[in-house]
């Protein structure tokens, strides 16, 4: 909603008590009705936008009990890891992406 057109990982922010992980398992029951292990951390990007400061972190995971349904977003796309390169990203994601398809 608040980068428009722009592909994003699904996710969200954490909420008080939570760890990353929990957070991260509960935005994707809420999000896309499904469950999710979640694994190694990817990335920590902080990254300055016009009026806000997003600090992302990315975990690997994987689909554990359900598929994704979309409920808030405008689109959901499973892509290779070479796919990721191909779509238009938020540019907070850039790190992320540049680290999962071997690039720097
Ligand atoms: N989830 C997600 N948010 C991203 C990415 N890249 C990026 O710049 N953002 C920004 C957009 C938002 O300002 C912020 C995350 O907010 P969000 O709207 O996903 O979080 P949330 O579900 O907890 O939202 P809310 O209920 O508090 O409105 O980070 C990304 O890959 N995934």
């Amino acid at each position: 909603m608040t980068l428009p057109n722009y592909w994003e990982f699904p996710g969200g922010k954490i909420e008080k008590g939570e760890t990353k992980e929990e957070a991260l398992k509960r935005e994707i029951q809420e999000e896309l009705g499904c469950t999710i292990e979640v694994f190694n951390q990817v990335e920590d990007t902080t990254y300055e936008y016009e009026k806000v400061i997003v600090r992302l972190e990315t975990f690997m995971s994987k689909v554990v009990f359900g598929t994704p349904v979309l409920s808030e977003h405008a689109e959901v796309r499973w892509v290779t890891r070479e796919g990721l390169r191909s779509l238009d990203w938020a540019p907070a994601d850039i790190p992320a992406i540049n680290k999962l398809t071997g690039e720097f």
